[in-house]
């Protein structure tokens, strides 16, 4: 993959209109039920959206990490590599969790299913991009971006590591 080839998919205005707009979404939704949430952020992919997201929330929003990956080069190797959990409890805890794509869904109903084992008081998921190519089933309530097979790279996104601190989301032709 050659840097000088990357295209502009969404441009770095794009997603800041998008995560005010998603934050205040967000805050609308919890608002009522509560004052406090845990918003859960899957690494790698997702640093830079969970940054960028958390501030736009109006509340007091706790931090937590969780480390999993399947993909080698565009592809998802169907097996979830699990490097980190969770240490705190997430008992009786309103939880977002915040991802950078869902793609095949694969990881995050790993990652839910885990959550609910839990028992949390409620999950929801806010993911700035969706592709659209895959029936995954899951309920995106945030979601940012709906795109179509495009393998995606920067603003947290990588090939084989590379690229994730291209501040736009892009693509290679
Ligand atoms: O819906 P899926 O097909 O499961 O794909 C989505 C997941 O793939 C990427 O993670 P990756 O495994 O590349 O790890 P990373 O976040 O460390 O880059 C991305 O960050 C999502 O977590
Ligand atoms: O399009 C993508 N780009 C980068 N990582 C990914 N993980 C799943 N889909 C993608």
């Amino acid at each position: 993959m050659d840097i000088e080839n990357i295209k502009v998919l969404i441009s770095e205005e794009e997603l800041d209109n998008k995560i005010r707009e998603l934050g205040k979404n967000i805050t609308q939704h919890y608002k009522p039920m509560t004052d406090e949430i845990v918003a859960i952020c899957v690494l790698k992919g997702s640093i830079n959206f969970f940054s960028d997201l958390v501030k736009r929330i109006d509340m007091n929003v706790f931090y937590n990490f969780i480390q999993v990956s399947s993909y080698s080069g565009t592809n998802t190797t169907g097996k979830i590599k699990v490097k980190s959990w969770l240490e705190e409890s997430l008992e009786g805890k309103h939880v977002l969790i915040v991802e950078d794509i869902v793609d095949t869904g694969n990881t995050l109903k790993y990652v839910i299913k885990y959550i609910e084992r839990q028992k949390p008081a409620s999950i929801e998921v806010a993911s700035i991009v969706v592709k659209d190519v895959h029936e995954h089933g899951i309920d995106v309530k945030f979601p940012g971006f709906t795109i179509g097979d495009y393998f995606i790279i920067g603003y947290g996104l990588d090939y084989d590591q590379s690229y994730r601190n291209i501040p736009f989301i892009g693509y290679v032709e």
